[in-house]
């Protein structure tokens, strides 16, 4: 490294991975099928590269001075800090020794697993919709640099004529998300190797200085979680060891560091930030906020001297255009205090879709209030030249924005009286059912037995229901055509559901693409993109809806479909609706009102639909909420109004139903206990979970809780195509039975079927039915 090179006043902290086109999922899947050589992806993934840098330089980002990040991942940012560390589980060492293993084929193996190796488990990254592969690490786990894919994209960009700045999952944030391996001892945590780790990260940095990296980002999230497993002033001490030592090595031998703390509020840590021997800190300003009183005491300078703050203005997790005066004002606020400000985004932009211009079919208003990825580097790029040329220089910028929100404040449909009118009248008596026993009286006439078998919703999404519905929306096929092929494949499922001799059946959303997105293509106030697409997990992306407006339903979205089914079989059909907290939670929404706000919205359509339903003859309405866990906030201070608003909206959206119709919801994630509170507070007659993995973890605290309403904890894991025998689902059942009555429990798969083969979806359904039927005869 030379001397010293401030960052120069503009940066993003990280950029979207898959391409515009979703070039790199088709290359990746191409490779794994044995299509393309090795060669041949690495060729797509460094033009990849190459495209992303000269298009943020394009878009503002200076070439020189560590500006643009080199943020590229094959599959996933904490994967790629195993590899760099070295630390591959004992599990897959066979691999690694394997004869000609590259370390893309160990790399893959880790994520996919292959027939001998069940793949590293994946989780929800802070509270986002992104999965990464969890880390597993024991006393014995090797730790050695693996330098070599950081330094190729130093070396890639210097030929492009790119100062570059790359970036990893620091080390207490990477050991943090780790779990202890199968093979730990007892009590061993994984961030109790952090010296160790830390001695490795330092041999990195080592190699990008030798490689001629001026800077390296380094991301430690972990310091605004109130959800991990340290508390978080702990958190903070374990990054001042991590990066006391880090930056203690000599100028020449590291690259200055810039050390991130983004999804969320870093204020109450930033003054013990700014003084550890890093060069530069980033702070969230849009999640968080800034100690104020530091601020305006001149402290928070002090502690920043001599230390860049990148402040991130601009939102990295939804697609609103930034409005550019506030980000100006806190800016220049920090920078007029005598702090060396940058311009930054408040997370990577991974999160966010590449570009608005992409999008053609948009409503031309609607595109104007919004910035994807590339829109987002440009507002960047915009308020770093107001610092250093002052405000005058970008009010033109500045004055269109204003114009451009204040259009959206007044556009027909973003403020509906008649939605708002709805919303104001709503009363405590409106979230409130029949009590549990009124509603158990009521509903025993629906002849439920006890261990009751019922699977999530969907069936297997097979071609021919891909292919009828691309083809539909091509304008091959007429509605009618498609109608009736959907009303075939339905009673199909309902037929074979019989056979199985299931309890309660569902109609198998046949017609649905996605379960956010179906409803959002039927409710006003919901637009939907071409290209917006978000990397969900690996080459997986999903296209969140965009929700901008008062939102009402202009007609019943379901109710054809479930009346259908219920007309072809005597035996009970469930209805079948996404929840409110999860239509919110995986669509970008707007941002100008309090998410509850919007939740009620959503929510008095999903009561309307219900009303409907029963209306139509369903007994039994199921509503999912699988993202409640996800939204809860990483700040403490903030989940107990996230658990009010959410639990809240959902009991709106349900508690119009009478005593005798029979509530469900569905929650997929087994690490519940946190919000077991809010799960009863649901008030739902029946929730299902998943349980299958962790063999019925979640039983223990729910019989703690003494939970008294019927659940479901699945006994079918269908994340993977493994066939669960009759003997594993009994005993998944007697496990659950030795903590929670047999009247209150349901037997269930994990999760719906959408993603799996017929073939093994009929064996295991066969079998569930046969455990739970065991279970009956036998102990209960
Ligand atoms: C991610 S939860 C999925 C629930 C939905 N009803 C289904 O079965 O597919
Ligand atoms: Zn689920």
């Amino acid at each position: 490294m030379s001397a010293t090179t401030p960052l120069p006043n503009a940066t993003i902290l990280g950029y979207p991975r898959l391409g515009r086109r979703r070039e790199l999922k088709r290359a990746i899947e191409s490779y794994w099928k044995g299509s393309t050589s090795e060669g041949e992806l690495l060729e797509t993934a460094r033009e990849l590269r190459a495209a992303t840098r000269s298009r943020l330089v394009e878009l503002g980002l200076p070439a020189a001075g560590g500006a643009v990040p080199e943020s590229f991942s094959f599959y996933d940012q904490v994967l790629d800090a195993t590899l760099a560390l070295g630390a591959i589980p004992g599990r897959f060492a066979d691999v690694a020794a394997r004869e000609g293993a590259s370390d893309l084929d160990v790399y893959f193996a880790l994520a996919r697993g292959d027939k001998d190796h069940q793949p590293l488990e994946m989780t929800k990254w802070f509270d986002t919709n992104y999965h990464y592969s969890v880390p597993e690490i024991d006393e014995r786990t090797p730790f050695a640099a693996n330098a070599a894919s950081l330094v190729a994209g130093v070396a890639e960009a210097a030929q492009q004529g790119v100062e570059p700045r790359p970036v990893l999952v620091g080390p207490v944030t990477y050991l943090l998300l780790a779990k202890a391996s199968d093979d730990a001892g007892e009590g061993f945590r994984p961030i109790d190797r952090l010296d160790e780790a830390v001695a490795v990260y330092a041999e990195l940095l080592s190699a990008l200085a030798a490689a001629g990296a001026s800077w390296v980002q380094l991301d430690e999230p972990a310091l605004v979680s109130d959800s991990l497993s340290v508390p978080r002033e702990q958190t903070l001490a374990l990054v001042e060891r991590a990066y006391g030592a880090l930056g203690a090595a000599p100028a020449a031998q590291r690259p200055q560091i810039l050390l991130t703390a983004p999804y969320g509020d870093s204020s109450g840590a930033l003054l013990r930030l700014g003084a550890l021997p890093v060069e530069a800190v980033q702070a969230d300003l849009v999640r968080g906020t800034l100690p104020i009183e530091a601020h305006d005491s001149g402290e928070l300078a002090r502690a920043f001297e001599g230390t860049q703050l990148v402040a991130g203005v601009v939102d990295g997790r939804n697609i609103w255009r930034t409005d550019l005066r506030q980000s100006f004002g806190t800016a220049e606020a920090l920078q007029r205090s005598g702090i060396a400000v940058v311009v930054g985004t408040s997370n990577n932009l991974q999160h966010v879709p590449h570009d608005v211009n992409d999008e053609t079919k948009l409503d031309e208003r609607l595109k104007s209030w919004l910035a994807f990825a590339d829109q987002k580097v440009e507002q960047v790029a915009i308020l770093a030249r107001g610092l250093s040329e002052g405000s005058a220089a970008i009010e033109a910028e500045l004055a269109e924005v204003d114009r451009v929100l204040a259009d959206r404040a007044s556009a027909p449909g973003v403020r509906v009286d008649g939605v708002r009118d709805r919303v104001s009248a709503v009363g405590e008596a409106d979230r409130s059912r029949a009590s549990e026993g009124d509603r158990r009286d009521a509903q025993s006439a629906l002849g439920i037995p006890s261990l009751a078998t019922t699977t999530i919703g969907s069936f297997p999404q097979t071609t021919e229901i891909r292919k009828a519905r691309a083809a539909f929306t091509r304008g091959e096929i007429d509605q009618e055509a498609y109608d009736g092929f959907l009303r075939e494949e339905i009673e199909r499922v309902i037929r074979l559901q019989e056979q199985i001799g299931l309890d309660v059946l569902v109609h198998g959303e046949a017609e649905r693409n996605d379960m956010v997105q179906y409803f959002a293509e039927l409710l006003d106030g919901f637009a939907v993109t071409e290209h917006g697409w978000v990397q969900s997990y690996g080459t997986r992306a999903t296209r969140p809806s965009i929700l901008w407006g008062d939102v009402s339903r202009p007609a019943p979205m379901t109710v054809a479909w479930s009346a259908y089914a219920q007309s072809l079989t005597d035996r009970l059909v469930k209805g079948m609706l996404t929840g409110p907290v999860t239509i919110l939670a995986w669509s970008f929404v707007r941002d100008d009102q309090p998410l509850a706000d919007t939740a009620n919205q959503v929510a008095l359509a999903l009561r309307d639909e219900i009303d409907d339903l029963v209306e139509a003859g369903i007994k039994i309405v199921q509503v999912d909420e699988p993202a409640l866990r996800e939204l809860l906030p990483l700040d403490a201070d903030r989940q107990p109004a996230y658990l009010d608003w959410s639990v809240g909206s959902f009991r709106l959206a349900t508690s119009g139903a009478a005593a005798e119709v029979q509530i469900h919801t569905h929650l997929c994630y087994s690490e519940f206990g946190e919000i077991i509170d809010a799960v009863d507070g649901l008030d739902a007659d029946v929730t299902s979970i998943e349980a299958a993995r962790s063999r019925m973890d979640v039983v223990e605290p729910l019989g703690d809780h003494g939970y008294s309403r019927g659940i479901g904890p699945g006994v079918y894991d269908i994340h993977s195509p493994r066939v669960p025998s009759v003997e594993e689902q009994t005993e998944l059942i007697r496990i659950a039975a030795s903590r929670i009555p047999g009247e209150q429990l349901w037997v269930n798969p994990d999760c719906g079927l959408k993603t799996r083969g017929y073939g093994e979806t009929v064996e295991s359904l066969t079998n569930l039915v046969r455990a739970a039927q065991a279970v009956r005869e036998g102990a209960v």
